[in-house]
């Protein structure tokens, strides 16, 4: 009979997602066609190897062919977790224009082409569901997308690499250096094989993209983000923040700006945090998102970021609603309600920031010092001076200065920055680093 056919799905890529995908597919079968009220039937899995060992799934089902499987023309829902732009992209347009609903954990492709994909699925009237690719497990595509629709976001801020996150907090809680933090996050199988995207910010910078698109109803795209990693964070840095309340985090930021055709400013940068923060306790490879509304208030969302297991459970929530929509001949309207807001240039954004500069022990220096910073509008908030001794030392600066701003917008301070290099009594030195959170 009709109504007791099962769904057709195939799963395009088998890798450390896509093996606990096929593996909860098959082993909860009865549970998953119970929830949706009809079973899911597995057709076939693309794969690039045929010649490796994948036990407890059917050996039939794997395709070297992902591009015929798509196309079949019977499917009601394609899952990619193969990743990368190409032929990530091609496949699930192909999907889509054959009638299939998509699930994707693909936060590179989604970063750089929601608009392309989202219309897609409009045009075919398919669903297009991604819960996986932002912050793994942690439920926050949805929250943003549903639960939270009827509310004005305002800001949104979350630690969502948690390589980054293992690195800085083990530099952090253990004082281990950069490199050896690293090497134990790739040991612990949290980075990726080049962990450039990690640790560089590029990972984070596609999440940030696809959060600040949803918190604002907007199209905002991986290039639109400004991306600064964590490899200049030194345990300087880091020794700095706490003995001055703060815990350094890479986070990703979006907000609107403070005018009437407000723009969205999206970032990633590692941000000082006060410990008080909910994001400061947020240890390992865990990951979180914060977010502040009109309504709603503050928002916490944590959970596993990363990970065969907690990803696939966010990919099979996915499965169940879209399974659920095409049952009712249903389909989630991608495009309605969005506006066209723009991308503010990083000049723009504003923070307090946290500026470390030697400089030379003698009268009139902090007060030229405090005159550079009044000349371009940036405000001191707190200076602390400290004697170097030793090595710590430069020929001609003993002193230490640790500088908090009030909030300043990014040039200003880059402004501040480029006179503080020019004056001859100020050393060569000079850190800098935002800070977000009360
Ligand atoms: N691993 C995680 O913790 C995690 C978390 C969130 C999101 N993601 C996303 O999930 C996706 C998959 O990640 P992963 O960690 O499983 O990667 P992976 O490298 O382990 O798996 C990808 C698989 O796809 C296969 N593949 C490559 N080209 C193919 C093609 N043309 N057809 C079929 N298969 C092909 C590869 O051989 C590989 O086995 C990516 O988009 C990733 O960003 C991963
Ligand atoms: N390498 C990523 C995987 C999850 O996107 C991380 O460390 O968070
Ligand atoms: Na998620």
């Amino acid at each position: 009979m009709a109504e007791a056919e099962p769904l057709k799905v195939a799963l395009l890529g088998a890798g450390v997602v896509g093996s606990q995908v096929a593996r909860i597919l098959i082993a909860e079968s009865a549970t998953l066609a119970a929830r949706i009220g009809r079973p899911l039937e597995l057709v076939g899995i693309g794969v690039r190897r045929l010649d490796v060992e994948r036990p407890g799934v059917d050996p039939a089902l794997f395709t070297t062919d992902s591009a015929a499987l798509v196309a079949r023309g019977d499917l009601d829902l394609v899952i990619e977790v193969i990743g990368g732009i190409e032929p990530a992209r091609s496949l699930l347009l192909s999907a889509m224009e054959h009638g299939a609903s998509v699930v994707t954990a693909n936060k590179a492709l989604l970063g750089s082409d929601m608009a392309a994909l989202s219309h897609c699925a409009n045009a075919n009237g398919v669903d297009l569901y991604y819960e996986a690719a932002v912050a793994g497990a942690i439920p926050i595509v949805r929250p943003l997308r549903e639960s939270l629709v009827g509310d004005e976001i305002r800001a949104v801020m979350g630690i969502v690499n948690g390589t980054t996150n293992y690195i800085l907090d083990k530099m952090t809680t253990a004082g281990l250096s950069f490199d050896v933090a690293l090497n134990q996050a790739q040991e612990l199988g949290f980075a990726e094989a080049d962990p450039t995207a990690d640790v560089e910010g590029h990972d984070a910078a596609a999440k940030a993209a696809i959060l600040a698109g949803l918190a604002f109803h907007t199209e905002v795209r991986r290039e639109e983000v400004f991306c600064e990693g964590i490899s200049r964070v030194t345990e300087t840095d880091i020794a700095a923040a706490d003995q001055m309340g703060f815990v350094v985090k890479l986070l990703a930021i979006a907000r609107l700006t403070d005018e009437p055709d407000a723009r969205v400013i999206v970032k990633v940068h590692p941000t000082m945090v006060p410990k008080t923060h909910p994001l400061a306790s947020v240890s390992g490879a865990y990951n979180a998102i914060f977010v502040e509304s009109r309504d709603a208030g503050q928002l916490m969302f944590m959970g596993q970021g990363a990970g065969g297991a907690p990803t696939a459970s966010a990919v099979m929530g996915d499965v169940v609603t879209v399974a659920r929509n095409r049952l009712r001949g249903a389909s989630n309207d991608m495009q309605t309600g969005y506006t066209t807001r723009g991308v503010a240039p990083i000049g723009d954004a504003t923070a307090r920031h946290y500026i470390r500069f030697d400089v030379a022990d003698r009268p009139g220096v902090l007060a030229a010092c405090a005159t550079i910073f009044g000349d371009h509008n940036v405000s001191l908030q707190t200076v602390q001076q400290s004697h170097l001794e030793g090595a710590r030392r430069q020929a001609g600066f003993e002193a230490r200065l640790n500088v908090m701003t009030h909030e300043a917008s990014e040039t200003d301070l880059a402004a501040v920055v480029t006179d503080l290099h020019l004056a001859s009594f100020v050393g060569d030195t000079i850190d800098v680093m935002r800070v977000e959170g009360h």
